[in-house]
């Protein structure tokens, strides 16, 4: 059975953030992920990591002003500086939360418009020069960068919005530290037929997110059969962690059924050291 990561973004939402890794930890969980840890100091984020004696397996790189609407900033063109900075910042908490591996956003190239098939080549050609920049960066400092599809009812207008685009995407990005964040929940909406596509993708996916679909609540619900999902990872050997990206129904403790039993006490059941 796969090792689950809490998202903090989504779950333990009834505390403020900083509580939310204990909160993890009290409800079994080895490991923890989540969208963006600015809001606080590194060296206060990586004391509640380390006082709760979870692993930090994933965060995401400052995407630009999220209020706004923006989500990432590697595909935008006069954005580079921003960019740069932000990678910066991204490498000092990794390093602070001993995270291996860092989520590069794409971005939305036209915001409420459409793009062209130029417009579309334009902002692909931008993204991979930043993703790999940011992969050389990273990979200095021992870290991954991963590159993951959106679905665009969720996301209008996000450049990597398929699993199929992802792949292609990745293949010209062709560097060492670059790999797929495979989130099943956007990945059942914009492709479907996941377990071909689970094993089809598995030498590159290298993070796993689940939740049910259409409402993203809790993964045991929905068009997606969780234990057939887990199983085909577990055949195709994916020793990797499953990040728990779901809005609970209710409050997230009540709704932890489905994972406590399949996890058991969660951290019982750590593997390896999930690097
Ligand atoms: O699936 C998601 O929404 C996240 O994994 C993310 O990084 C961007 O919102
Ligand atoms: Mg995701």
């Amino acid at each position: 059975m796969p090792r689950f990561a809490a998202n903090l973004s989504m779950m333990f939402t009834e505390v403020p953030f900083l509580e939310r890794f204990q909160a993890a930890a009290d409800a079994g969980f080895a490991a923890v992920e989540y969208l963006f840890p600015y809001d606080h100091p590194a060296e206060e984020v990586a004391a509640a990591r380390r006082d709760a004696g979870v692993e930090q397996v994933l965060f995401n790189a400052p995407a630009g002003d999220w209020a706004a609407g923006e989500r990432g900033l590697a595909c935008l063109p006069d954005r580079q500086e921003e960019f740069d900075r932000g990678l910066e910042t991204a490498l000092h908490y990794a390093e602070a939360l001993d995270c291996p591996r860092i989520h590069v956003m794409a971005g939305i190239p036209r915001p409420g418009g459409e793009l062209d098939a130029a417009g579309r080549a334009a902002a692909r050609e931008v993204h991979v020069r930043r993703v790999r920049q940011a992969a050389d960066a990273a990979a200095a400092a021992g870290r991954r960068v991963l590159i993951e599809p959106i679905n665009p009812v969720d996301m209008p207008g996000y450049l990597l919005d398929s699993m199929r685009e992802g792949r292609d995407v990745l293949e010209q990005i062709d560097h060492p530290a670059v790999g797929l964040q495979l989130d099943l929940y956007h990945a059942q909406i914009t492709d479907g037929d996941l377990t071909r596509l689970i094993r089809s993708a598995a030498d590159v996916v290298e993070h796993v997110q689940i939740a049910s679909v259409p409402d993203r609540h809790e993964p045991d619900g929905g068009e997606i059969d969780l234990d057939h999902v887990l199983g085909v990872l577990d055949d195709v050997g994916y020793a990797g962690w499953v990040g728990c990206e779901y809005r609970p129904a209710g409050e997230t403790r009540a709704g932890l059924d489905w994972f406590h039993r399949r996890a058991g006490s969660g951290r019982a059941d750590r593997r390896g050291s999930g690097a």
